[in-house]
């Protein structure tokens, strides 16, 4: 297969100490040639003074990687370049009058998956590893790009290769004599693969949460401190804090990292009853958003009343009393509290640590590996209501059975892109950034 070739800035663009140009393309070598870096020995860096009828465009470290053993599996090379938008942009333009075109977005990484370098899941894991601004969401996407999850989602195929095979065995050889043969021999495999399954899928959607945060809402009474609290929180005054009640009217979000994990933390209006339309609006949007919450603060002042909040309020809430430089009323025996007060700092670090654990427990290992994406959950999901129809179908039909079996075995093939995947590739890659 002959494909451009093609170039791409791999460093962020603007002024830098370096800028690395990387090449991909069986026409790499001759544009290193015109450009003046031959004599490359494979994977090592030479310097070399490029340039271009005889201008000169720059003193170079330039490393060449032959195919096959490249990131993208083609003859690929980097030039490592002084980072200067002068130099990068006449290299580029160099480039391009040899032929040489500019990548569009996940390219080399596109590449690299067409050749069989990588599948998909771990493709959509080097955009995650770019992405990343976190401990653990760096931690998931390593182990995803080391294969974790394509390991995974391929021996579930395995176990329903193995079913069909059982299956399709019987529709060739029908065994007159067990009729019931082929459900006593396909029956466990698909038992314990439909459990696999859905121990997968049972993640508390974990491995999403932890790309793309985890959400913690603080809903209270008005002038409970919720503002303070999460202005104490994000460490800086985000919020307007009054000593007016009704004070919030938006949901207020910010980025905020606990422990590791990306967490998106929102203040919100104190929950009442009025008659003013604006705060009315603002109550409904504060109920949505702790709808949607992974976590909820319930923030109480001392003296609150068991009003709208407190019929809001769920069990499993996290309770903070707030302001206890004021009043430290007794905590309610039936739920764990935790006493805070921003004007004094007293059981901030106590709540931190709270809230560091938590996301502990609800984010970090199973025995599975994170299902990291909507794509995948859907494909999963897909292919659980295939294998439970063939487990049905298995008692009536080994025909129906199969036709299900098959169908599920897609589902799973499309997370990785074994097969068919022609019309994901646009989902999967637009999202990537140039000179990936
Ligand atoms: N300068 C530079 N740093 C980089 C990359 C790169 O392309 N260039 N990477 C790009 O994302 C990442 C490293 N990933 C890479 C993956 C495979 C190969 C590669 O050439 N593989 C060959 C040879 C393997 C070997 O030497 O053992 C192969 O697999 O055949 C290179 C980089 C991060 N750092
Ligand atoms: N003494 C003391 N006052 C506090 C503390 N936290 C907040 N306050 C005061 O309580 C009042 C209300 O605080 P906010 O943070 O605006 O309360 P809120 O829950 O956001 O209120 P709404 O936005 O109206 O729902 C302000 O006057 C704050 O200064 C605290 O820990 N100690
Ligand atoms: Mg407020």
């Amino acid at each position: 297969m002959t494909s451009d070739t093609i170039f791409a800035l791999a460093t962020p663009p603007g002024r830098g100490a370096i800028a690395i140009i990387r090449l991909s393309g069986s026409g790499t070598g001759r544009a290193l040639e015109t450009l003046g870096a031959s004599n490359l020995k494979p994977r090592m860096a030479s310097l070399r003074a490029l340039g271009m009828d005889g201008h000169a465009l720059d003193q170079a470290l330039v490393l060449r990687f032959p195919a096959p053993n490249s990131y993208t599996g083609e003859d690929c090379a980097e030039l490592h370049l002084h980072g200067g938008r002068a130099v990068v942009e006449a290299v580029g333009e160099a480039l391009v009058t040899l032929g040489v075109r500019p990548a569009e977005p996940g390219e080399f990484t596109r590449r690299a998956f067409e050749n069989g370098r990588m599948d998909l899941a771990q493709a959509e894991a080097v955009a995650d590893l770019i992405d990343a601004e976190t401990t653990a969401q760096a931690a998931q996407a390593l182990g995803q790009l080391d294969g974790a999850l394509s390991q995974a989602y391929a021996g579930f195929r395995r176990d329903l290769l193995k079913a069909l095979a059982l299956v399709e065995a019987e529709i060739d050889f029908p065994d007159e004599e067990v009729p019931d043969n082929l459900a006593r021999a396909a029956g466990p495999v698909l038992d314990s693969l439909i459990v696999d399954l859905q121990t997968a899928l049972a993640d508390g959607r974990r491995g999403e949460r932890v790309r793309e945060g985890y959400r913690i809402v603080l809903i209270g009474e008005t002038n409970a401190g919720k503002s303070s609290l999460f202005n104490a929180l994000v460490a800086r005054e985000a919020a307007i804090v009054t000593p007016i009640a009704g004070t919030t009217r938006d949901v207020l979000d910010a980025d905020l990292v606990i422990g590791g994990y990306a967490v998106t933390l929102s203040d919100t209006a104190g929950l009442r009853d009025s008659n003013d339309p604006i705060e009315v609006e603002g109550v409904r949007r504060a109920r949505a958003c702790a709808e949607h919450a992974d976590l909820r603060l319930w923030v109480r002042a001392p003296g609150d009343p068991e009003g709208p909040a407190a019929r809001f309020a769920r069990p499993e809430d996290l309770l903070v009393l707030t302001k206890s430089d004021l009043d430290r009323p007794a905590p309610p025996a039936d739920r764990h509290a935790i006493s805070v007060s921003t004007r004094t700092g007293e059981g901030l670090g106590a709540l931190h640590d709270w809230l560091a654990a938590r996301l502990a427990t609800d984010l970090s290992g199973a025995d599975f590996p994170a299902v990291t994406r909507e794509r995948h959950r859907r494909r999963l999901t897909e292919a659980l209501a295939s294998a439970q129809a063939a487990r049905l179908a298995l008692e009536v039909s080994p025909e129906l059975a199969g036709d299900d079996l098959r169908r599920a075995a897609d589902s799973l093939a499309r997370v990785t892109g074994a097969i068919g995947v022609e019309d994901i590739l646009g989902e999967v890659f637009s999202t990537f950034c140039i000179g990936k």
